[in-house]
């Protein structure tokens, strides 16, 4: 199997360059030699049947993996050119740099302002600039005119819609490059995941997102290059319109028609 990326070669350098990563839980594979280039300031969907290593992958790319015990990661991935998995790494650093959202939201049980404020705070920035980057990131998240009024409430009493914005809110808030995003809309009902899939079309614009997705029609809706997985491997890379349109491998071709997953 090759690793096909011919068209996603980024003019001006890969912002994240896995080479040859592999993954294991214990002494089970989960990633099997994978190498691609993420080029910034685009969407890059990670497609594929369930299990076939989509999410493990995206963890890789912040170091998420690395609280579950037994885990080991070969290979190299490289973030603006460094090796994220180098032992100098500062993890809390990577994580500024590299947010990311879940599937299911996960607002502390705090008030709307404090979920956003939380990481500034823990980067320590000082109380004077808080209300500034607070309102910037909602407005960024798409979420001000609805909670602007309700800053003290509790995040817990927002829509599940509105809740999962509040977490990209508080994932742009300490200013990263990239955003990591695992199947951010699949909770949600049709009207939130079209403003989800609206408002990554915005932050597109200022940074890197890596998204996972289970939905074929949203992968071609808002990403640029699509990367396809089966069974921990990465059977084809390249734009997305030429993924979805003249996939080159079969295995691809097959996913894309619903014939498996
Ligand atoms: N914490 C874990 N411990 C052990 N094995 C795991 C763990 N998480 C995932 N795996 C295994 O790694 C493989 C890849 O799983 P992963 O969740 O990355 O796939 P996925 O493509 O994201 O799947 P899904 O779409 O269902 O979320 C699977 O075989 C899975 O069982």
């Amino acid at each position: 199997m090759v690793n096909r990326q011919e068209e996603a070669q980024p003019e001006s350098g890969a912002v994240i360059q896995a080479m040859d990563v592999s993954f294991y839980y214990g002494p089970s594979q989960a990633l099997f030699n994978i190498s691609l280039d993420i080029i910034p300031q685009r969407v890059t969907a990670l497609i594929g049947p369930s299990g076939c290593g989509k999410s493990t992958f995206l963890r890789c790319m912040n170091r998420m993996n690395d609280i579950i015990p037994k885990t080991r990661l070969t290979g190299k991935m490289l973030i603006n050119g460094q090796d994220i998995y180098d032992e100098k790494e500062d993890i809390v650093e990577l994580r500024k740099q590299v947010g990311m959202v879940f599937q299911k939201s996960n607002p502390f049980p705090k008030s709307i302002f404090d979920n956003v404020a939380y990481g500034p705070r823990i980067h320590k920035m000082h109380k004077n600039k808080m209300m500034d980057v607070v309102e910037k990131s909602l407005r960024r998240a798409a979420l001000w005119e609805e909670v602007k009024d309700r800053l003290t409430e509790n995040a817990m009493g927002l829509s599940g819609g509105q809740q999962q914005r509040l977490c990209i809110a508080r994932a742009l808030a300490v200013d990263p490059q990239i955003l990591l995003m695992d199947e951010p809309a699949s909770a949600l009902d049709p009207k939130s995941t079209t403003h989800i899939e609206d408002l990554i079309g915005e932050l597109r614009k200022e940074y890197t997102i890596v998204i996972v997705t289970h939905n074929m029609q949203q992968a071609a809706r808002v990403s640029d290059t699509t990367a396809f997985f089966y069974e921990g491997r990465l059977i084809e890379s390249g734009k997305t319109k030429r993924i979805f349109t003249k996939p080159k491998e079969k295995q691809t071709e097959d996913y894309i028609t619903g014939r498996f997953g």
